[in-house]
């Protein structure tokens, strides 16, 4: 693994500190950001701190007061449904789906369990901490630590959920957040969990929207590959921007209460079967514009960098070849 090294100043003029060294402190300590505020801190960390760019709008939106993720109601009929999300995703790219069937009892039990999880004692739960996945299960604060400048105020429990489901002695647990960079998900689907602390928005044109989210909802979004959830995983295509992965990001949680949300990505194996644009989607009048790729080259490019909004899908773009 590539561990690159960046130094910056700090507020004080003329100090400086050594940001890869702080980040290799906290990994080590296996504190999370979590472990550093449940001793009262009332000041964060250097590594934490993030300019002003990085930072939410001061207020909503004037130009668009009024937008919010579309509701798709999964009790309409399926032209209906198909209808809706097919808009969402070539528009927003985010939507909400109501009557989903799931019942609200195990969504708050998923997300009443993730909250016990992060809540366990320190010893018990430092025992799961690593960023080892080869048993399925990983547990840290930040996925890109020694790689970005500034770290989200975020601790992470990820679990691979398939091919190969985890061994039973790693529990799955998901993840808990309270703070998220801007970013694109290197996936072809998220369905999103959230509970009652807000925080996530998302990009559309110049505005950022605060999600508001449905208690009994799930959120959707599409990610930078789009995918066919055919059974054996080989459909698998870049709508040649015909839907849109767009960018979204969460707020540092103000309130006591932790934010707790529980991602699920969908995604194709790693293997090296070439994707790229569906003939479906391409046409004289819009031809491909992304070039052939492998999963495993683009996640391995994802997260080799920081978090960055949509710089590894712009890779691919064809006019940027
Ligand atoms: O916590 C959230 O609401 C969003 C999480 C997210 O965007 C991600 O894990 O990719
Ligand atoms: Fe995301």
């Amino acid at each position: 693994m590539a561990i690159t090294t960046i130094t910056t100043t700090t507020t004080n003029p003329g100090q400086h500190y050594n940001r890869f060294e702080e980040a290799k402190k906290l990994d080590e300590s296996k504190t999370r950001v979590k472990g550093l505020v449940d001793p009262g801190l009332t000041t964060i960390p250097h590594i934490l701190h993030h300019p002003p760019q990085n930072s939410p709008n001061p207020k909503p939106s004037t130009r668009n007061p009024k937008l919010s993720l579309p509701i798709v109601d999964l009790s309409s009929t399926r032209s209906t449904v198909v209808d809706q999300i097919r808009h969402a995703a070539s528009t927003i790219g985010f939507f909400q789906i109501i009557n989903h069937d799931i019942p609200k009892i195990v969504m708050d039990l998923m997300l009443s369990s993730i909250k016990s999880f992060h809540e366990l004692p320190d010893t018990t739960r430092m025992q799961c901490y690593g960023r080892d996945m080869s048993h399925g299960v990983a547990y840290y604060t930040n996925v890109d630590l020694y790689k970005c400048k500034e770290a989200n105020w975020r601790d992470s429990l990820e679990v691979c959920l398939g091919p190969t489901p985890p061994e039973p002695e790693y529990a799955p647990e998901p993840e808990l957040t309270v703070g998220l960079k801007w970013h694109t998900d290197p996936v072809g689907l998220t369905v999103l969990l959230v509970n009652e602390v807000r925080g996530l928005q998302v990009k559309h044109v110049e505005d950022w929207i605060d999600v508001k989210p449905d208690p009994s909802g799930l959120i959707v979004n599409i990610g930078d590959i789009l995918q066919e959830a055919t059974c054996d995983f080989e459909e698998t295509m870049i709508s040649n921007d015909e839907y849109k992965s767009v960018e979204h990001r969460v707020l540092a949680n103000p309130s006591r209460e932790p934010r707790v949300s529980i991602p699920v990505f969908f995604t194709s194996r790693m293997t090296e079967n070439m994707y790229g644009p569906l003939s479906e989607v391409v046409s004289p009048e819009k031809p491909a514009a992304y070039r052939q790729f492998t999963i495993s080259n683009f996640m391995e490019k994802y997260y080799s960098e920081e978090l960055r909004g949509k710089s590894v899908m712009n890779a691919y773009k064809v006019s940027n070849i």
